[in-house]
């Protein structure tokens, strides 16, 4: 057993001219760790410094105790599964996955023997003598993670490793792969931006904008306490920040929202968008605190539900059926009464 076991980073990387990555990652071994973010925030740059295909500018990088800044990518216990998996077409899923132990030094028949317990867990016997353009994405997704694990990697990486396939195969290979994850005794690290994949898949996650870390913590705190708007869409919460005395918390722009909790000094509120009540005139007779005049500026449908963006008092998002839509006559310039229960709301420091 290390003395140091898991992984204890802090990864600074430039970009010039203007992108700096800069962040701190600590895993123990088993646990499965996500670094989601939006757009251009930084976690390819991340993943690739982790792997060593990328060079840190300062910081450092140990693994179970040991540096690794100076070790090249392939002399890292480190097993990468890329987003679109990288297989070697010419070789079959079998030998895709013996690569890695007959690099590490393995005889042929080791590696082969290694290669057909792993397609035997990842339940791809049939599959063994596949070359990768015969096998469906889904196959092609546990023969690169079978490839990854074979090697017994101390780090396990994956990018985004479910973005390449639909949306069928998506739900059970997320299912397949959240049991291979909690088997996999090291460090795991997912870089995604969906959140669903890292809700499921992690159990903390670490969320990265502009190269930073915004927040951190499993998916139950980042979904109750989002600290900033990208998080808050994330998680489909109406967000704001102000300043509390009692159960009021008054915001920036002057707007007031009445809270259950009584808080003092910085604080967030959030409320979902089905707890907004829309009205096409004002309620005279409403127990609920909040009230505000508002105008429908977008709508959007979620099955059987509309979501509609508001613009006025507070920009706001609200759910209603499409019942409830078409009785309100409902469309983009339509102003409204927009009423929430203080009970409804969730307050908490900033
Ligand atoms: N080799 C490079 N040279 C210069 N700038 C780069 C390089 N690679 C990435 N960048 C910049 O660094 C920033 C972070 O990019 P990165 O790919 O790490 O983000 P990301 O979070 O993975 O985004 P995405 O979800 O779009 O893949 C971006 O602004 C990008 O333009």
């Amino acid at each position: 057993m290390p003395t140091h076991p898991g992984l204890n980073a802090h990864l600074t990387v430039h970009h010039p001219p203007t992108f700096h990555l800069d962040i701190t990652l600590k895993a123990t071994p088993g646990e499965v760790l996500a670094l989601l973010g939006p757009n251009g925030a930084g976690k390819t740059t991340a993943l690739r410094a982790l792997a060593g295909l990328l060079p840190l500018t300062t910081g450092h990088l140990h693994l179970d105790g040991h540096p690794l800044e100076n070790i090249p990518p392939e002399s890292r216990p480190v097993g990468v599964v890329f987003q679109d998996y990288l297989l070697f077409p010419h070789l079959t899923a079998l030998d895709n996955i013996a690569f890695g132990p007959r690099c590490q030094g393995a005889t042929k028949q080791q590696s082969r023997a290694t290669a057909k317990s792993w397609l035997t867990r990842m339940n791809l016997s049939a599959h063994a003598d596949k070359k990768p353009r015969h096998l469906s994405g889904g196959q092609a997704q546990r023969v690169a993670l079978a490839r990854a694990l074979a090697t017994n990697p101390r780090l396990l990486l994956l990018d985004e490793p479910l973005a390449a396939l639909d949306a069928r195969t998506r739900l059970e290979t997320r299912a397949q792969l959240r049991h291979h994850l909690a088997e996999f005794e090291a460090v795991a690290i997912i870089v995604t931006h969906d959140p669903l994949d890292a809700m499921v898949l992690a159990d903390r996650l670490v969320v990265i904008e502009q190269g930073r870390t915004v927040q951190e913590g499993t998916p139950t705190e980042i979904a109750r306490h989002p600290r900033t708007e990208y998080i808050a869409q994330l998680v489909g919460l109406n967000l704001y920040r102000g300043k509390s005395t009692g159960t009021e918390v008054t915001l920036s722009t002057g707007q007031k929202i009445t809270t259950a909790e009584h808080l003092t000094g910085e604080t967030f509120v959030a409320f979902p968008p089905s707890a907004v009540t829309l009205h096409r005139t004002r309620p005279e007779s409403s127990s609920a605190r909040n009230l505000w005049h508002c105008e429908v500026a977008g709508m959007e449908s979620h099955g059987d539900q509309i979501r509609a963006d508001l613009k006025g008092d507070l920009p706001l998002t609200a759910d209603l059926t499409t019942a409830a839509a078409a009785e309100l006559n409902l469309h983009p310039g339509t102003e409204l009464w927009a009423s929430l229960k203080a009970t409804q709301t969730h307050a908490y420091p900033a």
